[in-house]
């Protein structure tokens, strides 16, 4: 295999970062990047749910000047296409996040950082100018949660992002059969370990078990708010009921997001949710996606579906373990080629061109048979 890709040069599309991805990690790490939660059947549906969704193309419109960029919380990037927190990117690259944040600088475009990131939050923000927003997970240790938001506050990260999906650890197999453990947490030297006492199954199951506040709800966002003026998004909303509660508890942003599938299995692909989340938010706050976003295709789908920006998890990933830094651009200039080529063959000069008009769902299609 290793031959055949050699042979047959660089990739050419994000998925062929995958296969490279496998070949350059140990086992162990390839499979957590790459697992989705108990049947795996969310993390198949995130992406085979795009591809029944058509396209509905206008012909002779002035394309010949594309537009990409956008503006999300006020800040302008060159395309609708951010990079999704994702933990422990040491794993895939010596250089870690720094090389991720690194080829968000270079592609001008938003770097989500993980709580559970490799790299400390100072390093990262030394690195690069991007804009970088820092994702949370709140602890039963509150204060140490409360110490991380401090530090990104202090040192230049622009939002906080939320995660809520994540109680606990979904039941992934791969990580159980490997018995996955968490490498060293730089940001939580001195504050908490990554050791567990526990010699079966997922390591990381056990720590975000023991180290996750499982209790923390609605009402514990006056808490986040009251620590923090950074803007608050909240990431893992997945139906209208959540939006809407979210939306009364003043929130400056949704992330649609099933966590790239890991957490429950069973939920619906995200790109089928979008809509919903989106007439309830009605236009009040941006909207954000993530799931299954592997061409620029699938940017031009959700953004027709409503969606202000998509987020990328495993193909940035991949990209970092298969080629580092230039990887990770690669990756997402992938994207932006073919989002600009589908933007040019589909009559949409800027963001703001993409309507639901763009777009037929696989519901609509069996409608219109009827
Ligand atoms: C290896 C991996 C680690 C992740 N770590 C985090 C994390 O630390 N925090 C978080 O909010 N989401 C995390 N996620 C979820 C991503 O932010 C994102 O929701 C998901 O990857 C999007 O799906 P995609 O991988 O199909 O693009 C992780 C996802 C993966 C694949
Ligand atoms: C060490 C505790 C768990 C890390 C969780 C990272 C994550 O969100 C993931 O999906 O994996």
């Amino acid at each position: 295999m290793l031959l055949l890709l050699i042979m047959e040069g660089e990739p050419v599309n994000v998925n062929e970062f995958q296969e490279l991805a496998r070949l350059a990690l140990p086992k162990m790490y390839y499979d957590y990047y790459d697992g989705g939660a108990e049947d795996q059947y969310t993390l198949k549906e995130n992406v085979e749910s795009f591809r029944k969704i058509a396209l509905r193309p206008r012909i002779l419109v002035d394309v010949s000047r594309i537009d990409l960029s956008t503006i999300i919380l006020g800040h302008r990037i060159s395309a609708p296409i951010m990079i999704a927190p994702t933990a422990f990117h040491k794993l895939a690259h010596p250089q870690g996040e720094v090389a991720t944040a690194r080829a968000a600088a270079a592609s001008n475009t938003i770097m989500v950082l993980s709580y559970m990131s490799t790299c400390t939050v100072e390093e990262v923000a030394s690195s690069c100018n991007a804009v970088r927003f820092f994702q949370l997970y709140v602890y039963k240790r509150r204060d140490i949660s409360a110490q991380l938001v401090h530090r990104a506050e202090r040192n230049g990260y622009k939002a906080i992002v939320l995660t809520v999906d994540a109680p606990r650890l979904g039941r992934r197999e791969a990580d159980i059969k490997n018995k996955m453990i968490a490498p060293q947490l730089n940001n939580f030297e001195g504050l908490i370990s990554t050791k567990v006492d526990h010699d079966e199954g997922s390591n990381l199951e056990a720590f975000a078990k023991g180290t996750f506040d499982a209790s923390f709800c609605w009402r514990d966002l006056g808490w986040l708010r009251a620590i923090t003026n950074l803007p608050i998004l909240i990431k893992g909303v997945l139906t209208r009921e959540d939006a809407i509660k979210a939306m009364e508890v003043g929130v400056d942003g949704i992330i649609v997001s099933n966590h790239g599938a890991r957490q429950l299995d069973y939920t619906p692909a995200t790109i089928c949710v979008l809509e919903e989340v989106v007439h309830a938010v009605g236009g009040k706050v941006p909207v954000l996606f993530d799931g299954g976003v592997r061409r620029g295709t699938d940017v031009f789908k959700a953004l027709a579906l409503g969606a202000q920006a998509v987020l990328v998890g495993r193909p940035v990933v991949y990209g970092l373990a298969a080629k580092g830094e230039y990887g990770v651009k690669r990756v997402i200039e992938m994207l932006k080629d073919e989002l600009e080529l589908t933007m040019t063959l589909s009559g949409c000069p800027g963001v703001k061109d993409i309507s639901r008009s763009h777009i037929k769902t696989e519901q609509e299609r069996l409608h219109s048979m009827l």
